[in-house]
């Protein structure tokens, strides 16, 4: 990842991420239809909708483990061809929605596992060297999520919100510069949940981009400096957080609506809403389609 803000691009560079036109069809239900979305350096951007919209669809595109159409960049090169792992090694990682850790491992090992490399020259460098990542990887990823302290303990030593940040830190490790992070805050409460989002403006403020999948729209509206609504697979709304809590459109997505409203106006004079859940929009199902539902055949290898 990078070393400092000062990776952070300028305006007008080319983003991070970028995806023109990226399409993903699963028999007869279009779960992505031409989505142009871009994440800067550094920036925090969220992508929301309705459940079925399409948001983990997108992720799965991104990172090679959906067959889509359309281009997608890591600054300003073509990786839309290439497997997860390629994907993966450029410097792009995710998170999984079910992201347990290994209960077994400690917080050090856990992130360790996830560098290890897959084929058979890693096979053979594993002999060579025992499997080990290479030096210090760990231990930075720790550091830029803050962690350093607990990388001996194991995950149910932990808080929740520590062991959610152990799930980022595992995206981290590496030379990692985008992370998509899908559902990486479920099951905190508002005060964990806030936490996690001075977490998540640090990372990014170390010049890493984040692309953030929550229903919890506390946390999204406070940490992202651009949203993305998808609604049947489709970006019906793009802006900064203040913008799309006011377009009627997402409005008229979410049955919960009135939450959206009423986290867009808390910063003014109204008493905020009871929150103790973490506000979570109730969403309409945007699923109306062919409701088959198939196991992953659609990875890419291109390794
Ligand atoms: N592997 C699959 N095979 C067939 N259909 C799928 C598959 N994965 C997703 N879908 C369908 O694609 C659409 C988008 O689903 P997706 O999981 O991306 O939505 P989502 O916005 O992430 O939902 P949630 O908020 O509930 O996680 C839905 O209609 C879903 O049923």
């Amino acid at each position: 990842m990078p070393d400092s803000a000062t990776t952070v691009a300028a305006p007008d560079a080319e983003p991070l991420l970028r995806t023109r036109g990226l399409s993903v069809h699963y028999g007869g239900v279009t779960a992505n239809a031409d989505i142009d979305l871009t994440v800067g350096a550094g920036e925090i951007v969220g992508l929301i909708g309705p459940n079925g919209a399409g948001k983990t669809t997108f992720v799965d595109a991104v990172t090679g483990f959906a067959r889509s159409s359309g281009e997608v960049t890591l600054s300003g090169r073509r990786i839309d061809r290439a497997g997860p792992h390629r994907r993966r090694r450029a410097g792009m990682a995710r998170t999984w929605q079910a992201g347990e850790l290994f209960a077994d491992l400690t917080v050090a090992q856990n992130l360790a596992v996830a560098v290890q490399r897959v084929g058979l020259r890693a096979m053979v460098l594993d002999v060579v060297n025992g499997s080990r990542p290479p030096a210090g990887v760990v231990e930075k990823a720790l550091d830029v999520v803050g962690l350093t302290d607990v990388a001996d303990r194991r995950p149910d030593e932990l808080t929740l919100g520590q062991q959610k940040l152990v799930g980022v830190a595992r995206a981290l490790v590496g030379d990692t510069g985008l992370v998509l992070l899908d559902e990486p805050a479920a099951g905190l409460d508002t005060h964990e949940s806030r936490e996690f989002g001075g977490e998540l403006r640090r990372i990014a403020a170390t010049g890493v981009g984040i692309l953030l999948i929550d229903h919890d729209m506390s946390l999204v509206l406070d940490v992202c400096d651009r949203l993305y609504v998808l609604d049947f697979g489709r970006v019906i709304a793009a802006g900064p957080p203040a913008e799309i809590t006011n377009d009627p459109a997402v409005v008229a997505a979410y049955l919960g609506s009135a939450e959206v409203q009423a986290e867009s106006d808390s910063g003014a004079d109204d008493p905020a809403p009871d929150t103790s859940a973490g506000t979570v929009m109730t969403p309409v199902e945007s699923t109306t389609t062919d409701e088959t539902t198939t196991e992953s055949t659609t990875t890419e290898e291109t390794r």
